[in-house]
């Protein structure tokens, strides 16, 4: 018998280009949450895929991008800090928005590591047979170790043959983690996310960016299949405050019941969920809330 197999696979690219997408639909279960709006992910966050004979534990991390304050700093150099030390490297491109010289650079930065490095040219559902082309062509000159490969986190396409190829590169090892375990995240850390990405679901612009997650109590009610749990939302002006409680409160509801269920699926309890909104100026240049917020 094989002997079993384990290692980690940073996910690097662009913002906004699937990443998370990808490692939630090879998983099979929601570690990272998703949006349309770039930079959602925020912190290097751990999904765990265990099979018969292997498991991949992927770090993914956010989007790489010229940073515009303290915050975007650490996001940046978290995912660089992900690409040390791993045992593949899988960069991920956006197939309809096409491949541009962002790309290019983090492929190359990717490539000169010196660890296998996979790229998935992602969103393939939606992109045209030419886009496609394109994108793969873009990597044309690429070395013959470094495998190119179409997917959809949506559709699943691909993602067989990716992890097929990914599981290849594992050497011996360990579990590093229990096979039910599917994330590194501490459950208020899960609970924290849920909550922005229905905030960035819900609101436009500049506001959803702007916005921080704390839990403030989180509490099993004794006897009872029910957790108390209180947040904060901070946004960064008064005028963003009035957007997110929204009309006699319609909008902080909205973002209360939209992610009450989803809590409820990830605890497995029912939830009494009670949200409360903050302004803390420029608090994304700020250290102190960084931390609080668990952006060390
Ligand atoms: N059609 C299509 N949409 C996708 C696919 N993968 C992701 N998306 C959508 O693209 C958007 C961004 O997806 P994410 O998974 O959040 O992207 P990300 O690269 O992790 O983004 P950041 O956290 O900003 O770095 C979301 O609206 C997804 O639903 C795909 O394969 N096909």
């Amino acid at each position: 018998m094989k002997n079993f197999r384990s290692g980690f696979v940073a996910i690097l690219g662009r913002p906004n280009v699937g990443k998370s997408t990808l490692m939630n639909a090879m998983i099979g279960d929601k570690v990272a949450i998703v949006s349309p709006k770039p930079q959602t992910t925020r912190n290097r966050l751990m999904g765990v895929l265990t099979k018969p004979g292997f498991q991949i534990v992927f770090l993914d991390t956010p989007g790489i991008h010229r940073p515009k304050n303290k915050l975007g700093n650490y996001m940046v150099k978290s995912a660089e800090d992900a690409a040390k030390d791993v045992d593949a490297i899988l960069v991920v491109v956006d197939a309809k928005s096409g491949v541009g010289p962002n790309d290019r650079i983090i492929y190359q930065n990717a490539a000169a590591r010196r660890v296998p490095v996979v790229v998935a040219v992602n969103k393939s559902d939606v992109c045209s047979e030419e886009e496609l082309l394109k994108a793969l062509s873009a990597f044309s000159d690429a070395p013959e170790q470094v495998e190119i490969l179409p997917t959809s986190g949506k559709t699943g396409k691909g993602l067989e043959e990716l992890v097929d190829l990914l599981e290849g590169y594992l050497p011996e090892g360990p579990h590093y983690f229990p096979e039910d375990m599917i994330t590194d995240q501490p459950e208020q850390a899960v609970v924290a996310e849920l909550i922005r990405e229905k905030a960035l679901m819900l609101l436009e612009e500049e506001v959803p960016h702007g916005i921080g997650v704390e839990i403030l109590s989180f509490k099993k009610r004794e006897n009872q299949d029910l957790v108390d749990i209180q947040a904060t939302l901070y946004c960064e002006r008064e005028s963003h405050k009035r957007i997110v409680i929204g009309k006699n409160g319609a909008m902080l509801k909205k973002i209360g019941s939209m992610a009450r269920p989803d809590i409820e699926r990830v605890l497995g309890n029912r939830v009494y969920l009670e949200l409360w909104v903050k302004v803390k100026e420029d608090w994304r240049n700020k250290m102190s809330v960084l931390r609080t917020l668990g952006y060390e």
